[in-house]
């Protein structure tokens, strides 16, 4: 069987802040090219506005998972331990339009391993998240992350998600949710797999 190959990983956090007054700029921009005119009252603040809510739709961008899973624990525990139902807001990097969901993140502490805060599995998502993504790769960087800083017996990350580029353009098709999961180590194991899925999407509301 040929070797699966290895995962290209997430690229390194950047340096610097957001180019604030660029954005303002392009902002004015699409708003002269859509037949605004961005000196009318309501539309005066809008660049500086978005630029500001850009900076942080892409805070993630400049955040550190290697820093952020540096907290951990001596705890015996080598059983599963899951996270579900943690919300996120992404941006489609296709149509720099929001996809938005939930995620959740299971993983299996080895001997060898750590076991981190909570808190910390939330905000991991919310690091890939807040960057432009597309939800594979969202799914993906999670797990490999996991695998990366906690080296568990194995690791799952299931996201669901309803993508606006889908619902409120294009095809049209509001509702429709996007399931993608990711399995490294133990986890791919069949019955173990199964498990977490069920443990994951049990009593989920339709
Ligand atoms: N696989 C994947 N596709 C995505 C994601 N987000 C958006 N897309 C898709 O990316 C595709 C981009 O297709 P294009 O044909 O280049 O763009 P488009 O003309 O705007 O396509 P339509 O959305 O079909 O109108 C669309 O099919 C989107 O539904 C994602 O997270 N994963
Ligand atoms: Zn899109």
């Amino acid at each position: 069987m040929p070797e699966r190959p290895a995962p290209a990983g997430a690229p390194a956090p950047l340096e610097g802040s957001v180019d604030l007054p660029r954005i303002e700029a392009a902002v004015r921009e699409i708003l002269l090219a859509v037949g605004e005119d961005p000196e009318r009252d309501g539309l005066q603040g809008t660049p500086s506005r978005v630029a500001r809510a850009y900076e942080e739709a892409f805070q993630g961008l400049r955040e550190d998972p290697a820093e952020l899973m540096s907290t951990t624990f001596d705890i015996g525990h080598e059983e599963l331990v899951l996270v579900r139902d943690v919300p996120f807001y992404s941006m489609c990097e296709h149509h720099l339009v929001p996809f938005f969901g939930h995620a959740h993140i299971g993983y299996i502490p080895s001997p060898e391993g750590k076991v981190t805060g909570l808190s910390k599995l939330a905000r991991l998502v919310d690091i890939f998240a807040k960057r432009p993504q597309v939800q594979e790769q969202l799914t993906t960087q999670v797990v490999d992350a996991l695998v990366e800083h906690l080296a568990p017996g194995g690791a799952m990350v299931v996201v669901e998600a309803e993508h606006l580029c889908m619902s409120m353009r294009g095809v049209s098709k509001p509702g429709a949710r996007t399931i993608t999961s990711a399995v490294r180590g133990q986890l791919r194991d069949a019955a173990t797999r199964a498990e977490a899925m069920s443990l994951m999407l049990h009593g989920r509301p339709h």
